[in-house]
């Protein structure tokens, strides 16, 4: 495909997202329906929906509509290209640009545009984050770094450096965890090289991998609400430790089997109903579902689509987990929450709405991770009962 061709693409798929359908479901649909683009064009056009997603409010300032085409074409001069070289009308191209679309707006863009989220967000990032809201909307704004964990149930940092160099991804260590590594060079050739194949790299975010480093010594752990397993993983690969997983929806773990084999740990996943007679576990974390706004850089859509009454429900959820999923904590034993979201009404107020409802327990750590260059944005606590 042309370049100007993968715009008119992108320009497609964008339409479809702006009328609700969510862009992974349409990306794979226009994949399935064009065959001829090519693994290089889909992955531009991926780029260009998602890169659009990130800034939609600058993009469609700058394009002067929030079209699919206006966002390309504020996207592009975002960018610093200019979109008359790409819309030409010529082939596949989009047609050229009419009178109103040739220049960007005059003057500064409004600072409402700037944050590139719906204005309650805006207000609940001051709110919430004080001094740290602007930075932290801005950050949100670029791509998220693409980071591996090294399983040293299988391989060292050095042998996984190694192979995954022999197969063209060149990485470098990551401050946040010891065995995280940030991918420099290669992101797309992970999922065909050796060392992700043979289980010596996961791909997992580093504050996801701070969160279970700083997970107490246990003998037995449940991760209750356990997904696709990632913190499960990490936490057999400590050794001497046996993971149960559970989660409400099972057909979440369903890859988990697969990806044990891989990484050379077992993890035993257990039913709501199994949850009580195999307990109880000397650490329990509820990686709570939540807004995911910490991690808004892999999924933008989420910010445009998410609404107050929503978060209001998630917070209700995220309190009911916490309720249920202390009852399993032994004697002595470590309550760890966390959360992928950076609001403090899913993070410290959630804790301490949990505090005020269970006598007797305390918060003896937390920690809360910015969205940065090394990861995205966490919030963990771990709660105890008090002597
Ligand atoms: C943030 S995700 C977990 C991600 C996973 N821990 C990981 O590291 O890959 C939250 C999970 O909580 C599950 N969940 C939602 N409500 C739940 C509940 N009441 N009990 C247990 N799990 C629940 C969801 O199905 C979802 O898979």
């Amino acid at each position: 495909m042309t370049p100007a061709a993968r715009v008119a693409a992108a320009i497609e798929i964008l339409d479809m997202v702006g009328d609700g359908l969510p862009a992974e479901q349409v990306l794979t649909r226009w994949g399935r329906n064009n065959r001829f683009a090519g693994s290089k064009d889909r992955a531009a056009i991926r780029d260009y929906v998602f890169d659009v997603l990130r800034i939609q409010r600058t993009a469609a300032w700058l394009g002067r509509a929030s079209t699919g085409r206006g966002l390309m074409i504020g996207l592009l001069r975002h960018e610093g290209v200019d979109p008359a070289g790409l819309f030409t009308g010529e082939g596949h191209a989009p047609a050229p640009l009419m009178d109103y679309e040739l220049e960007a707006p005059s003057g500064d863009m409004p600072e409402s545009e700037a944050w590139n989220l719906p204005d309650w967000l805006v207000a609940l990032f001051q709110e919430g984050l004080g001094d740290e809201a602007a930075e932290t909307a801005k950050r949100l704004q670029s791509r998220a770094p693409v980071i591996l964990r090294v399983n040293t149930a299988k391989a060292t940092l050095g042998d996984a450096i190694e192979m995954l160099a022999q197969a063209g991804v060149v990485v470098e260590q990551n401050p946040l965890s010891p065995n995280a590594l940030t991918v420099l060079e290669g992101p797309r050739k992970i999922r065909n090289a050796p060392a992700y194949l043979e289980g010596y790299v996961e791909l997992q975010d580093a504050s996801s991998q701070a969160v279970v480093d700083a997970l107490p010594e246990a003998k037995r752990a449940l991760d209750y609400c356990a997904g696709g397993g990632g913190k499960s993983l990490a936490l057999a690969a400590r050794g001497d430790i046996r993971v149960f997983a559970h989660d409400i929806d099972p057909s979440r773990m369903r890859d988990l089997p697969l990806r044990e084999a891989r990484a050379g740990v077992e993890i035993t996943q257990l039913g709501t109903g199994d949850l009580a007679d195999q307990g109880p576990y000397d650490l329990v974390l509820v990686d709570a579902p939540c807004t995911g706004s910490g991690s808004w850089r892999r999924a933008p859509e989420a910010k445009w689509r998410l609404t107050s009454e929503q978060l209001a429900q998630t917070m209700a959820v995220q309190d009911s987990i916490l309720d249920e999923a202390c009852r399993l904590v032994s004697e002595g034993g470590t309550l760890a929450y966390a959360t992928c979201s950076i609001l403090p009404e899913e993070n410290k107020a959630r804790v301490d709405a949990f505090l005020a409802r269970h006598e007797g327990w305390g918060c003896v750590w937390e920690k809360t991770f910015s969205v940065s260059e090394n990861g995205d944005g966490f919030y963990t606590a771990h709660l105890t009962r008090q002597k």
